[in-house]
């Protein structure tokens, strides 16, 4: 569905040196970038601020064209076949609204069946399977204006998949939406995937959305792939901490970590306590449920959040 083969994208930027001098140097945004995304799957696209995100996805989307390399979706071209592309793919930016401001949703969307030439019945039924799906019913008759983040948002997704694309591309879908809205997105989109089989590439900094919907995760990092595979294998490329949380009979004594595992913070009879991946965790607990009396204890797996700041601070290096 998507492929790339050694594609990069360098911008040129001047800087005024004085009253009628630039100097011209060139930023590189995506380098040498290769990777394929197969029909059906849910990708994860990660990386920190400025890292090539967005630069890909315009590639994809054929906003930019690459400066050198191949860019291939669904087999077009991007750069070159924008609108025969647009019919075949669906792209939401969280940031941003495709939505016109004034109309009411219902309006909107009827515009967007015009220009993807979507047939009236298939309109229809769409339209009411998805608002249903996305609980938009209520408000189809609200102008976009006056929705609140996360109906907009829902608003967006129905607008991208109105005419049935093959490939959705979301960027920070979840950007700013409350817990509940969160959740209504991440279950609609994980539907769409499982029961249409549309291909999904998600570009988040939410590594909520990442655990709940991606089997795949790529890391992009200063516009080259640092990691692409399984989260379970991203865990183990880079691996954290686990915590354990012990609950003590009472907050009386101060409380002994075992030999070589760290005191991360106390409340009360609360304790955390931080295991190295390399540290047994039943070892630990029998030692802790010896020397104290214990109420209660809990493992934590890490944080992916840890397990990704932890492959960014190591530096890129092509593995999976
Ligand atoms: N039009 C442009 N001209 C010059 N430099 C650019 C342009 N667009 C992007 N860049 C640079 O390319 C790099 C990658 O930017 P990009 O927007 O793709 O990152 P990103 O991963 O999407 O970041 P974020 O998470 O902040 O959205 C950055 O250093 C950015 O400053």
């Amino acid at each position: 569905m998507i492929r790339l083969d050694g594609v990069t994208k360098a911008f040129p930027v001047y800087t005024k040196k004085g009253f009628l001098r630039r100097d011209r140097s060139v930023v590189t945004a995506v380098a040498e970038m290769s990777f394929e995304v197969g029909a059906g799957e849910f990708v994860g696209y990660l990386g920190p601020n400025g890292a090539g995100k967005s630069t890909t996805i315009k590639m994809l989307t054929g906003i930019l064209t690459a400066s050198s390399g191949e860019v291939r979706v669904a087999g077009l071209d991007p750069a070159r076949r924008r609108t025969e592309l647009a019919r075949r793919i669906g792209v939401v930016f969280g940031q941003r609204t495709t939505l016109w401001w004034d109309l009411p949703l219902r309006d909107s969307f009827a515009l967007i069946r015009h220009l993807y030439k979507v047939d009236e019945g298939r309109f229809r039924s769409r339209l009411g399977e998805l608002t249903e799906l996305l609980e938009l019913g209520p408000f189809l008759a609200t102008p976009v204006r006056q929705l609140s983040l996360g109906q907009r948002m829902r608003g967006d997704l129905t607008a991208a998949l109105l005419h049935s694309p093959e490939l959705l591309v979301l960027d920070e879908p979840t950007i700013g939406l409350d817990v509940v809205s969160k959740a209504t997105v991440r279950d609609f989109l994980a539907r769409i995937n499982a029961e249409e089989g549309t291909t999904v590439l998600l570009t988040t900094h939410d590594l909520g959305d990442i655990e709940r919907l991606c089997r795949r995760v790529m890391v992009i990092d200063h516009g080259r792939l640092a990691f692409d595979g399984t989260l379970d294998a991203l865990r183990a490329t880079a691996p954290a901490d686990r915590t354990l949380v012990v609950d003590l009979a009472s907050a009386a004594p101060a409380p002994v970590p075992p030999p070589g595992i760290r005191l991360i913070k106390r409340e009360g009879p609360r304790m955390w306590l931080a295991i190295p991946p390399d540290v047994n965790a039943a070892s630990v607990v029998a030692s802790v449920a010896g020397a104290h009396d214990v109420v209660d204890i809990a493992l934590r797996e890490p944080d992916i959040e840890d397990v990704v700041t932890r492959l960014y601070s190591r530096g890129p290096a092509l593995d999976g």
